[in-house]
């Protein structure tokens, strides 16, 4: 269990994160917020790689900031731009990975190696040269590396950016089965990423927690907000003033979706909000104009 209190962090004069109050238990936690908003901030925190300005971090009632050494034993980490030298193979990645972390009996580190490879199954390519793996492959490898001492907690900072749809939803069902018995942070500002595979979510927004708890919870910021109305094109600049969702061609008019907290135009119909509709009715609500 991760408990995070009074959290704060400063860069010079920047509040990247303000008064985070956030307990994280097992399974997939997904963390949303637009760019800027202080996600890889506190992921680094986590990860122990950043100090925090103040506030405090206890994972398995250990204190980060009193014990960091702990802490890296419990948690894995796939950093946002996780690179790898292209001409290693997945074997010589891995192995240099449990080398750096002082593990000097070569045949424990081959059997953790090949525990970790089956997790995210790359087994069968794991002799080949990181240059030819695919981008999820890499990704997946990436959650490897992380899983190398088996830690309680997984910290993976928006690892889906550049996938594609079927790499992602292979990746994320990869997460979703480590969640099952461990704690999976799993940073993004792309819902669906999230939408399947986590329980709960907390959305930051310009560093502070706007919101903590289940989906349900952030669908229903978009309750009795989301209007679809049907208009001809020439009428669609009235509608500017509300946060358009989307439009569609639907013979000689337009069908928009819109976020407004009252009928947007005469003959606007309320429908049923998305977990996305939620989240950005969410960020409307606090951050004024965004559109
Ligand atoms: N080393 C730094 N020095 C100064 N400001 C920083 C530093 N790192 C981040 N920031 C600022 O802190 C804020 C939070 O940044 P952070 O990278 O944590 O956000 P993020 O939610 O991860 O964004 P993104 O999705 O774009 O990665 C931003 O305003 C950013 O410009």
């Amino acid at each position: 269990m991760i408990e995070i209190r009074g959290l704060c962090k400063r860069y010079r004069r920047h509040w990247a994160l303000r008064d985070l109050e956030l307990t994280v238990e097992t399974g997939m936690f997904g963390l949303l917020g637009p760019n800027g908003a202080g996600k890889t901030t506190l992921m680094r925190i986590l990860a122990t790689l950043l100090r925090p300005t103040s506030g405090e971090v206890r994972i398995d009632g250990i204190s980060l900031r009193q014990n960091p050494d702990e802490i890296r034993k419990r948690i894995g980490y796939l950093p946002q731009f996780f690179q790898i030298y292209p001409q290693m193979t997945a074997w010589e990645f891995l192995d240099y990975v449990a080398v750096l972390k002082g593990w000097t009996d070569a045949r424990k580190r081959r059997e953790q190696v090949m525990e970790v490879v089956e997790q995210v199954h790359l087994a069968d390519r794991v002799s080949d040269k990181v240059k030819t793996y695919s981008g999820g492959m890499r990704q997946r490898l990436g959650i490897a590396q992380a899983l190398l001492g088996d830690p309680q907690v997984l910290i993976v900072d928006e690892p889906t950016a550049g996938l594609d749809p079927e790499e992602r939803v292979r990746f994320r069902n990869l997460l979703a089965t480590l969640a099952l018995h461990k704690t999976v942070i799993l940073s993004t500002h792309i819902v669906g990423d999230i939408e399947s595979s986590c329980r709960r979510v907390g959305v930051l927004d310009q560093g502070r927690l706007v919101l903590a708890g289940s989906l349900g919870d952030l669908q229903a910021f978009a309750e009795g907000k989301v209007w679809e109305v049907r208009v001809g094109e020439e009428r669609l600049p009235e509608l500017a003033r509300w946060q358009l969702i989307s439009t569609r061609q639907e013979g000689s008019e337009v069908v928009c979706r819109v976020i407004a907290d009252e009928p947007p135009l005469s003959g606007a119909r309320t429908v049923e909000p998305t977990l996305e509709d939620g989240y950005l009715a969410l960020l409307s609500r606090r951050g004024g104009d965004r559109r």
